[in-house]
């Protein structure tokens, strides 16, 4: 048995590349905010130190000359960029590179499903690689880049294996292939998370995991917070496969919730949207002419998502929040989605008590959607204690704070520098001011 909280995995990345609006706040090589040196040669790319300038420069200096040519301003896209570190490797060894994911498992570069067949089929992927393959055109020798087939090859690879390079925070920093971290499969209920320290991803357990073997192990690809309808169209668009994990294929209370309404009579969910028309809990019956208000209010709310798909309104927020009043469910998606819009948009307004009050019927729907034991909810009550704190209502912060470590400690675990740094510190300033030390 393997216990959650527990690291069963770390590895460096094969290849990975920060995000290029980041270039001027992060190093190249290990993603942390210091004071940055420009590379001399190309004057794009910045480190933090010498030795980070040191260990980046056999992927670095390919990359540098073409750079080096680019009109000042303009920016190379990151997939271009990974890419071109990707084949420059492989041409000069890396195809011998194994990725171990156990003591005697291990896959090589090549081993990496590509589903070549599905990108030629897929218009989308095919316009996107031909477009990456005319920017490395400009950027390699011809006889370095691939034949167009090869790197169809390369490219399905990239984009069925590459992870999101996460802070703490859950704020994305680059883009990395880990060979041994892409042998874990998807679940929409997984028992296990990826966490990063710089480029470094670590493979932890949220669940116990009886009699453990590789092949049981599942992270969650995509963003919980999905109908699954939403979740099974994103996994078959982006990685070629129709989802049939245990929340996918049953009536979960996840399945049962996302579309449900609200009894007007004892606040139960009646899962409307799957042809319930009656309490299971009272058997108060869903007025026959509900159905125009229901549709009008989950039409509403799907427009005014749409037009904040970049940027959160809480006025608009809050809007959609009174229209849904009485009908949605508490616990519904689309109830707990723009929740979570109008709680990031008061905190970007600073607006601590609306967040406190919003954050506070988030982490129910968190808990639902993401599970009891996800590093959204951890990160959740981070924020929750650090208003509390800021606040001065430190008890009620110490409290939240404590939620938050319960989570963090597992998902991160308690050597990671988020846990060591910002956690541990908001936790001794609430401790300090609630025991008044
Ligand atoms: C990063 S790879 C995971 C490892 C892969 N199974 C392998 O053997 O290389 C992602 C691909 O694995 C397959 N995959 C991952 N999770 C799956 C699941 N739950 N059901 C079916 N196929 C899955 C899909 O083909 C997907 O594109």
């Amino acid at each position: 048995m393997i216990k959650c909280g527990t690291s069963i995995h770390m590895e460096k990345p094969f290849v990975h590349v920060l995000s290029s609006h980041l270039r001027n706040q992060k190093c190249d090589h290990c993603y942390a905010e210091r004071e940055l040196l420009s590379c001399s040669g190309c004057r794009y790319v910045k480190y933090c130190d010498k030795s980070c300038q040191k260990s980046a420069w056999s992927y670095h200096k390919n990359e540098c000359i073409n750079l080096r040519k680019l009109p000042s301003g303009k920016e190379v896209p990151n997939t271009a960029r990974l890419l071109l570190r990707l084949i420059t490797k492989l041409k000069k060894g890396g195809e011998q590179e194994k990725g171990n994911y156990d003591k005697n498992k291990f896959r090589f570069f090549k081993d990496l499903q590509s589903h070549y067949s599905q990108i030629k089929e897929d218009n989308k992927r095919m316009e996107h690689a031909v477009s990456l393959y005319g920017v490395l055109k400009g950027f390699m020798e011809e006889n370095n880049l691939p034949n167009f087939s090869e790197f169809t090859g390369i490219y399905g690879r990239v984009v069925v294996n590459s992870f999101n390079i996460l802070d703490g925070d859950m704020n994305n920093l680059g883009t990395g292939i880990y060979l041994g971290a892409s042998t874990i499969d998807h679940s929409c209920e997984p028992n296990a998370v990826a966490v990063f320290s710089g480029t470094s991803i670590t493979i932890r357990t949220i669940k116990d995991i009886p009699e453990f073997k590789w092949s049981k192990v599942r992270i969650c690809y995509i963003d919980s917070l999905k109908s699954t309808e939403e979740r099974r169209s994103a996994l078959l668009e982006q990685y070629y496969f129709l989802c049939d994990c245990p929340r996918c294929n049953s009536l979960t209370k996840h399945n049962v919730l996302e579309a449900s309404v609200e009894c007007q009579k004892c606040f139960s969910s009646i899962s409307y949207h799957k042809g319930e028309s009656k309490c299971p809990s009272c058997s108060w019956e869903v007025p026959v002419d509900f159905s125009k208000v229901y549709f009008e209010v989950v039409n509403f709310t799907n427009e005014q998502h749409e037009r904040m798909n970049t940027i959160a309104y809480l006025d608009a927020c809050k809007v959609c929040l009174s229209k849904q009043k009485d009908i949605l469910h508490k616990n519904s998606l689309l109830y707990v989605k723009t929740m979570d819009l109008a709680f990031e948009a008061s905190l970007q307004l600073n607006k601590w008590d609306d967040a406190l009050s919003l954050g506070d019927q988030l982490s129910d729907g968190y808990r639902i959607y993401y599970g009891n034991t996800h590093p959204v909810l951890g990160l959740h009550y981070m924020k929750l204690g650090k208003i509390l704190l800021l606040k001065n209502e430190f008890e009620k912060a110490l409290e939240t704070l404590e939620k938050a470590e319960t989570i963090i400690k597992i998902t991160h675990g308690t050597e990671h520098e988020f846990y060591r740094t910002q956690l541990y510190r908001l936790l001794f300033e609430a401790k300090s001011a609630a025991y008044g030390l």
